[in-house]
């Protein structure tokens, strides 16, 4: 479904993922791992189109999508939760909501139940502004505004940092009730904690200063523990 073909980003004269080759397959759920600063978000942003490959291909559902802006690839299903949120605060939970909605060319225009099947929460608070809300009930709207959509590759950046264990749980569910339903939607996930990764992946990419060190459909301790140790 998603190929990365020796992809290469720089910042200016600064290579930061280098000879990158992965694969995400229909249905697949894809962790990639790696310490601070070795480049997850840099390739993340590169698959959704807001940093240029330096050199390499993206292919997805068999289209070239390497030059292809942000907006085309997410008419085209890919659907991106930024590190950090990225709410808008002074819009409401529901206004939030609805903006993944025009992501995706399709002619329906409303939320889904699921979605507040998924995140009861947001229900509750639907009229109160983004910015009031908590750390983990603002990664549950990304994740929601981000979900409307019904994009068919997911690519989730860290939605575990810095929350408390019982939404962790919540989403934790929700990735797996994806996973259960078998929508063929794939998930690439980065994500830090080797328990949450093991919980939900099916497939693990290690990358380390910008390269892949290790791929597997099972993930051993003694590797993450070897590159993720400071
Ligand atoms: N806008 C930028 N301009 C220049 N260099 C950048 C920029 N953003 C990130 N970098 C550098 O690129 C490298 C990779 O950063 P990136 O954010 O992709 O890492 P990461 O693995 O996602 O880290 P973290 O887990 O801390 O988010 C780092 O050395 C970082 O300093």
């Amino acid at each position: 479904m998603l190929q990365l073909q020796q992809l290469e980003v720089a910042y200016d004269e600064s290579t930061v993922i280098r000879d990158i080759t992965m694969e995400i397959r229909p249905g697949q759920i894809v962790c990639l791992m790696g310490r601070n600063g070795v480049g997850k978000t840099t390739l993340i942003k590169s698959i959704m189109g807001l940093l240029k490959a330096k050199s390499g291909t993206i292919t997805y559902l068999k289209e070239n999508m390497t030059n292809k802006t942000p907006t085309v690839r997410a008419r085209k299903g890919i659907s991106y939760v930024p590190q950090g949120r990225e709410i808008f605060p002074q819009l409401t939970v529901f206004e939030n909501i609805m903006l993944g909605l025009e992501a995706r060319s399709k002619s329906r225009k409303e939320v889904s139940e699921v979605i507040y099947e998924y995140f009861p929460v947001l229900k509750e608070m639907k009229d109160r502004r983004g910015g009031d809300l908590s750390g983990g009930q603002q990664q549950q709207l990304a994740i929601a505004r981000a979900l409307v959509s019904e994009p068919d590759c997911l690519l989730l950046d860290e939605p575990t940092e810095g929350i408390q264990p019982n939404i962790v749980q919540d989403i934790q569910n929700v990735i797996r009730d994806i996973k259960k339903q078998n929508k063929n939607i794939s998930i690439l996930l980065v994500e830090q904690s080797f328990d949450f990764a093991k919980s939900v992946a099916d497939y693990f990419y290690i990358i380390d200063k910008g390269r892949i060190v290790y791929e597997g459909e099972t993930l051993v301790e003694e590797e993450v523990s070897h590159y993720l140790s400071v």
